[in-house]
């Protein structure tokens, strides 16, 4: 394995200066980069799929742990030192210019499983996030997502009801998923420092439950965590049969969406998916 150049130097070398727009907040301690890398297990060998790139910090931990990395970068600026690390590590890094919001990323990953790592721009982590949670084909190509959130979303994925950071993202993550935080990362870390404190989440699917749609489920979660201070019997009336699925399940229709186990929304969802 070669040698690589101080990602300092990388940076400098090639004029980049970190793009607020973007969303750019570059990790450059390569002990840190290598732990992040290790939180999915052994990557030797497997398909990684990284979003956002930049100059590359997680991209070569990635390729040091043996991983075969596809990044979609959608700031062209990065390219030229996107390129000299794959000369590094011939045959091992795919780059594609591009916003990972418009790409199908199984297509890119030419259908076969693959693991995600990230270190997401905030402003499209959320949406990438909950896009690769949906859908109704599962378990999906996607072995696990190892993702950098601000710390206050990051704790919203991982929440338990009665928290006040448990709704909708902790449904969606926890249904048929198993979501723990990995890693806090302080804001220090980054350059520039962001404003707040960022944490890491790994997320790894499980078998889905039976006789459940997923749209059905994203539907009654969205209505019950809209109103989320409102009771049952109200957030849930724009969803047709909703209310009465309340007493099917043996749910007290005067208890707010927040106080619901993940398994309460699979069970309501069910009643609505048959
Ligand atoms: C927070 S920086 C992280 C950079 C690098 N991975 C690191 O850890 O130092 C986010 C990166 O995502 C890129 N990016 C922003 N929006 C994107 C999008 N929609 N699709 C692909 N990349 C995007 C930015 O250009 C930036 O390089």
């Amino acid at each position: 394995m070669a040698d690589l150049p101080p990602l300092r130097e990388v940076i400098a070398r090639h004029g980049l200066s970190a793009s607020k727009a973007l969303g750019q907040n570059f990790l450059f301690d390569e002990q840190l980069l290598d732990r992040i890398a290790a939180i999915p297990g052994d990557l030797a060998g497997r398909k990684v799929l990284e979003v956002g790139p930049g100059p590359g910090g997680l991209t070569r931990a990635l390729l040091r742990a043996g991983a075969e990395v596809t990044a979609i970068e959608m700031d062209s600026r990065c390219l030229p030192a996107l390129a000299e690390l794959g000369e590094a590590f011939p045959g091992k890094l795919k780059v594609i210019q591009g916003d990972a919001l418009k790409l199908d990323h199984a297509e890119i990953m030419g259908g076969e499983p693959f693991a995600v790592l990230s270190n997401l721009p905030y402003n499209v982590g959320t949406a990438l996030f909950v896009r690769w949670l949906g859908g109704e084909n599962w378990p999906p190509l996607w072995t696990s997502l190892t993702l950098m959130f601000q710390q206050e979303v990051a704790q919203r994925i991982a929440a338990t009801p009665d928290n006040s950071a448990y709704g909708r993202l902790a449904v969606l993550a926890q249904w048929r998923s198993e979501a723990k935080m990995a890693m806090k990362v302080h804001r220090s870390a980054f350059t520039p420092p962001p404003k707040v404190m960022s944490a890491i989440v790994h997320v790894e699917p499980r078998d889905m439950p039976d006789g459940v749609s997923a749209r059905v489920l994203e539907r009654l979660t969205e209505a019950a965590f809209g109103q989320r201070r409102k009771m049952l019997r109200q957030s849930l009336k724009g969803v047709p049969g909703a209310v009465e699925a309340l007493e099917q399940v043996g749910i007290d229709p005067q208890r707010r969406a927040e106080t619901l186990s993940v398994g309460d929304f699979v069970a309501l969802a069910r009643v609505l998916s048959a």
